[in-house]
């Protein structure tokens, strides 16, 4: 049977015939058909496609966050179908990290008390200078004590990356994490995502080191240009990938995407063109 494409054990996140559908009768949109892609351990994929393509879908839903109208998500071996609210959630708090394009910190905390939040929040008592070393590997030694406001953009989203590495992630979601950033802010953050991605962590509880994995949603061409393949989609399904893409070669395919006719993108079985 032709339905473990995959090994799990190679793969941080496997997606297996994914479909999302929104509303239904006439007004039913899907979001994702039958999407099926895998996410190699300790690789950086960027996701890339025109507006409205199923990007933040897929995204969401491999990070659990929302739940595919069918088909199979496994994250870090677990296979997220079936599972409660309340496994998801600890499977996200403890496996998985997030950055979003608006850094989501909280205003009132300082750079230091928002890296050592998640960890509060799972209950454990981080040690101060624990949260200091993930502050100084985003470049943030001396910041400590600052708020969100005090900070400019680009230090903003890498204390949100500190923040998402402190519990020792096996898979780092990003979903436009350069979106609000300058040229000069979005190289230190994708520098950093790019090394992220590959090095070995100990997750926190786990015994054994695993490479990180980072799967990345962009607009930009250059942001993609950091990962070892992007993966494109259009009209919900995987059309294309490219292995080290440069930022032209990115750039033309989404180009060559963007004006192509939503009817000329697939033949009649669904393959890609
Ligand atoms: N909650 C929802 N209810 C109804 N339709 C939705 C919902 N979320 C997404 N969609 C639809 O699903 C499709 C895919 O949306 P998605 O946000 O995943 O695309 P995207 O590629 O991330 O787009 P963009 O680049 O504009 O952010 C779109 O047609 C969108 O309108």
């Amino acid at each position: 049977m032709h339905n473990e494409p995959f090994s799990a054990a190679d793969e941080a996140v496997l997606l297996w015939r994914l479909t999302r559908s929104y509303g239904s009768g006439d007004s039913r949109v899907t979001a994702l058909d039958e999407v099926t892609a895998g996410f190699p351990v300790g690789s950086f994929t960027a996701v890339m496609g025109p507006s409205g393509s199923g990007k933040s879908t897929l995204l969401q839903c491999a990070a659990g966050l929302d739940r595919p109208t069918s088909g199979r998500v496994v994250v870090a071996g677990t296979e997220l179908g079936g599972m409660s609210e309340k496994r998801l959630t600890l499977l996200r708090r403890d496996r998985i990290g997030f950055v979003f394009q608006a850094f989501n910190l909280v205003s009132a905390l300082s750079a230091e008390q928002n890296v050592g939040l998640p960890l509060r929040l799972a209950g454990a008592r981080p040690k101060r200078a624990e949260i200091r070393s993930v502050l100084a590997e985003v470049g943030l030694a001396g910041r400590e004590r600052h708020r969100p406001g005090a900070l400019s953009g680009g230090q903003q989203q890498r204390v949100a990356i500190a923040r998402a590495l402190a519990t020792r992630p096996e898979v780092l979601f990003a979903d436009e994490p350069t979106g609000a950033l300058d040229s000069e802010s979005s190289r230190l953050v994708l520098g950093l995502l790019r090394g992220f991605a590959g090095a070995a962590d100990t997750p926190r509880g786990g015994p054994d080191p695993r490479p990180r994995t980072v799967i990345m949603v962009t607009h930009d061409p250059f942001a993609a240009s950091y990962a070892d393949r992007v993966l494109f989609l259009a009209d919900g399904r995987v059309v294309d990938t490219l292995e080290r893409p440069s930022t032209e070669a990115v750039a033309a395919r989404l180009a060559a995407l963007e004006s192509t006719p939503a009817s000329e993108r697939h033949d009649s079985a669904g393959t890609p063109r």
